[in-house]
């Protein structure tokens, strides 16, 4: 019996090692008992052996198998091993005899395939298998760590209420993720949310925390921490506000933003306090006078040469009326280019693009501009990329070209908008140095552009559609620009009567209060600080999520709690800029002479206040 096991087992020794590979792939070699506590065994030393024991095999003069075999396990197991342990090696591979295996193999040669063929397949599995340990180890220590993580960001927000996710994070892309507890609070949560968060929570201060994540480190440009303190707290923010170098502006969130040069949103310190100094006089009276003037030429221009004698405008969407409208209102007092709505000036030589053209497709590609990496975007991959890319190269262009056209005339005209004066105020030196150099002039230029074209024109917008949803608001302030007799004859009306027509500001602040654009701005700490916070309860506005541009009419309205243009130091420079244009704007179409039918602005869903 005993020699009858032995010779059948013989051949099975020969079958294990060349014949069955895929034995090896699915019941992996190393996973078998024998090997558990015994050395990986060394395959070019197992084929010279099997090699030299087939030849004999091969050559009819089988020899003894029992000892061939014992060779074999001396090989792997060291001298002497063998006894004993050669036999569970080749048991996953079913029972054969030595004729079926001459059957097999007639020549050395297909034995000599088929076992290279096995040491490859079995190194390729083992390799595989290995990696993926690895990466199980590997990943299993990411989560470890990240529990840790997660557990110190908890304790250092004191385990204040408010949420716990794997994602807290106020990137680009996140915006468009739904709300899934747990993981992340939904694509633009504070602005969908207002103030429901703080509420369910039960204080105006909140805390948001999370492990770390690749993904945060690798978008961190524009992400907060993993803490956050999410601040609803009037008095809390007027202390962050107003102590700007105890929470300064976490610059590195804003980098995306100095593509075309240093600039006051992205700077923070001494560099901001120079670029505040030089820019802000810019923003003057006579600027807000010059926005007034050439925004009613706009409107004018809009009513004469787009709306004509038609008996009903309507929108789908009222952006498409107040992006074009803001745009050429920073054209002309922002960068001093008149535009207009249907002229269309020629492309200059030296030129792809007019500068109409250019700035409508930059104001209308920054978000392609500050999400797409550059490298992408030069491939010109799609026909958006491409003209982002020469849209962006055109208005550097032309800006360069101003400067430097605006530099060397003799005699400079007198003039107000943003551009002008930034280039005046800089040309007087000081200490012998010019205060700017070119590509922070350009900046600062552009940055103008970003801060003020799209936040004018949504709130424009929503203004719109709040006055659509409350026509007896509207019906009071056609009534209140009316009786005011502000308007003259040929339709205009002087920068004089802004004064006289409080509703419109105050239609408009009623809509920054419910639709602020910039609904968060991000502050970091610079050193250990204690704020003192309140319980949440809308205390602040009376019945807040109904639109009743009234609140505004006496004094009494709580200013702290009003953040629409940021408060401190570092509030809007463009604020005046923005209410000049904005009432502009609305008394000019609020109050437009009726054709057959008033103007309509259609807007798109109905705002759920719930
Ligand atoms: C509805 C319209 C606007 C809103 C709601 C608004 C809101 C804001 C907010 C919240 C900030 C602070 C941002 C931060 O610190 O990160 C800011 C800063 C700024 N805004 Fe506006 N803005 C508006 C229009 C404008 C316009 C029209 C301009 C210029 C033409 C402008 C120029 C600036 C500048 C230069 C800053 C930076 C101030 C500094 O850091 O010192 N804004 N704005």
């Amino acid at each position: 019996m005993g020699e009858t096991l032995a010779v059948e087992l013989a051949p099975f020794s020969i079958r294990v090692l060349i014949v069955e590979p895929g034995a090896f792939r699915t019941e992996n070699i190393f996973s078998q008992p024998f090997y558990e506590d015994n050395p990986i065994p060394d395959y070019d030393e197992l084929r010279k052996v099997a090699i030299a024991h087939y030849k004999a095999v091969d050559g009819m003069q089988p020899g003894d198998p029992l000892k061939a075999m014992q060779a074999l396990v001396d090989v792997i197991h060291g001298e002497g091993r063998a006894k004993g342990k050669a036999w569970p090696l080749f048991l996953p591979l079913g029972v054969e005899t030595e004729t079926a295996i001459r059957d097999k193999f007639e020549t050395l040669d297909g034995l000599i395939d088929e076992w290279d063929e096995l040491i490859r397949d079995t190194r390729l599995d083992n390799l595989w298998y290995g990696t993926a340990l690895l990466a199980l180890s590997v990943l299993l220590l990411l989560v470890f760590q990240k529990i840790i993580e997660f557990r110190r960001a908890v304790h250092s927000v004191n385990n204040h209420p408010g949420y716990r996710l794997l994602l807290n994070t106020l990137g680009p892309i996140e915006n468009f993720f739904p709300r899934v507890p747990g993981i992340t609070p939904g694509g633009f949560h504070m602005w969908r949310r207002k103030h429901k968060d703080f509420e369910s929570h039960g204080w105006d201060v909140i805390t948001y925390a999370s492990p770390s994540t690749l993904y945060m480190r690798i978008v961190s440009a524009f992400l907060g921490s993993k803490t956050n303190f999410y601040v609803a707290d009037p008095d809390a923010i007027k202390e962050i506000t107003t102590h700007r170098a105890r929470f300064p502006k976490p610059v590195e969130q804003y980098k995306l933003l100095t593509f075309f040069g240093n600039n006051i949103v992205a700077s923070e310190g001494e560099e901001w306090k120079r670029y505040r100094k030089i820019t802000a006089p810019a923003f003057s009276e006579r600027n807000n006078r010059l926005v007034w003037d050439e925004t009613i030429l706009i409107v004018q221009d809009l009513f004469n040469n787009v709306w004509g004698d038609q008996e009903e405008i309507a929108y789908n969407h009222a952006v498409d009326l107040t992006l074009p409208m803001a745009l050429f209102v920073i054209g002309v007092a922002g960068f001093g280019r008149r535009i207009f709505w249907k002229e269309d000036e020629l492309v200059p030589p030296g030129h792809k693009l007019t500068f109409k053209g250019a700035l409508h497709t930059v104001a209308k590609e920054v978000f392609t501009k500050l999400v797409v990496p550059d490298w992408v975007l030069k491939l010109g991959l799609t026909e958006s990329h491409r003209q982002t890319t020469l849209a962006f190269d055109e208005l550097h262009m032309y800006l360069v070209e101003m400067i430097r056209a605006r530099k060397e005339s003799e005699k400079k005209e007198e003039r107000y908008d943003l551009f002008s004066s930034l280039l005046d105020a800089n040309e007087e030196e000081e200490d012998g140095q010019v205060k700017l150099q070119d590509s922070e002039l350009i900046g600062n230029l552009f940055i103008f552009l970003i801060a003020g074209h799209e936040t004018t024109a949504h709130t424009l917008c929503y203004v719109f559609a709040m006055l659509a949803m409350h026509p007896e608001e509207q019906e009071t302030l056609y009534e209140h620009i009316k009786t005011k007799s502000v308007i003259q004859d040929g339709g205009l009306l002087d920068y004089e009567c802004m004064n006289a027509l409080p509703y419109c500001g105050w239609v408009l602040n009623e809509t920054l209060r419910m639709f602020p654009p910039v609904h968060s701005i991000p502050k970091s700490v610079a050193e250990d600080t204690t704020i003192t916070i309140s319980n949440a309860e809308a205390r602040y506005w009376e019945d807040p999520h109904t639109f009743k541009p009234k609140r505004f009419m006496d004094d009494k309205w709580p200013r702290d709690a009003f953040l629409p243009f940021n408060a401190g130091p570092r509030a809007c420079l463009g604020r005046r800029f923005t209410e000049t244009e904005s009432v502009a704007v609305i008394a000019m179409i609020v109050s437009r002479p009726a054709k057959k039918t008033r103007t309509q602005i259609k807007t798109g869903p109905k705002y759920d206040a719930s």
